[in-house]
């Protein structure tokens, strides 16, 4: 499997140019941020209910979603999926705990 994410992104950036009637990513980005970001936050919920079920095949289709979503948000809002990496990436040199035992400590 060679699909990733960062393909997704680039279908997803070439939809900018569709028609409303010919994508449903187009008509996201026509509707704005308000209601993308409502769509992944549905997605999100749908997400969290899926997970407390058994059906592992549904909990992957609304994953699918939600990263579609999320997606078109980030596309919409103009972050890059390697800016998002290049954070990620940064945060490889410290553990979870040890960042959340650095927050709010006085310098
Ligand atoms: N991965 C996806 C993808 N995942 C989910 N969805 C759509 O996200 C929507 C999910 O919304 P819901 O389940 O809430 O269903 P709904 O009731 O139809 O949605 P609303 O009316 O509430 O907006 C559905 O219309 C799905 O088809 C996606 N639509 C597009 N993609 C990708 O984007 C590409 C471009 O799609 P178009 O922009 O449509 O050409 C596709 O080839 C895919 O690769």
């Amino acid at each position: 499997m060679s699909f990733s994410l960062d393909d997704l992104a680039r279908i997803i950036r070439t939809r900018r140019e569709a028609t409303e009637e010919a994508s449903y990513t187009k008509s996201l980005f026509v509707a704005g941020t308000p209601r993308i970001a409502k769509k992944f936050g549905e997605e999100a919920v749908e997400t969290v209910i899926a997970a407390l079920g058994e059906d592992k095949q549904a909990l992957a289709g609304e994953i699918a979603d939600v990263l579609y979503h999320l997606l078109v948000l980030m596309e919409a809002r103009e972050i890059a999926l390697t800016d998002v990496l290049a954070e990620l990436e940064r945060r490889t040199g410290q553990s979870g705990l040890a960042e959340k035992a650095a927050r709010g400590k006085p310098s």
